[in-house]
């Protein structure tokens, strides 16, 4: 685990994360900060977790200028700038961003089931 370091996000889709925060106990958690710059997306994807229920939490800090939406399945609960959703069971993904940067706060956590 990088902490506080830019690093290239898991689909390889031009997107970059910051791990800020990490634990494995008591609740197994991750925060992190992405940043999409011009171009940037993410496909269609599920994040799946080994055993329990994978929740996430994304804040969106700023949004693209144009481009940049996220588009999920079945969100918990959706605003323009609030996302919570089952990364591990609802398909999820972000639209390529056109112009600007989005930047999203993104908290995850698994509960043990
Ligand atoms: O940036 C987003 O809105 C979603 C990123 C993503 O795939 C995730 O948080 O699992
Ligand atoms: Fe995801």
């Amino acid at each position: 685990m990088k902490l506080w370091r830019w690093d290239r996000g898991r689909q390889n889709s031009g997107y970059e994360k910051m791990l800020l925060l990490g634990a494995k106990w008591p609740i197994p958690f991750d925060l992190y900060l992405l940043r999409f710059g011009e171009g940037s997306s993410i496909p269609p994807h599920t994040d799946r977790v080994e055993s329990g229920r994978h929740h996430r939490l994304n804040i969106v800090l700023r949004q693209a200028r144009a481009g940049g939406d996220f588009l999920c399945d079945q969100p918990i609960y959706e605003s323009s700038r609030i996302k919570y959703f089952r990364p591990d069971r609802a398909e999820h993904s972000v639209s390529k961003v056109k112009s600007g940067t989005r930047y999203v706060l993104s908290l995850g956590w698994v509960r043990r089931s």
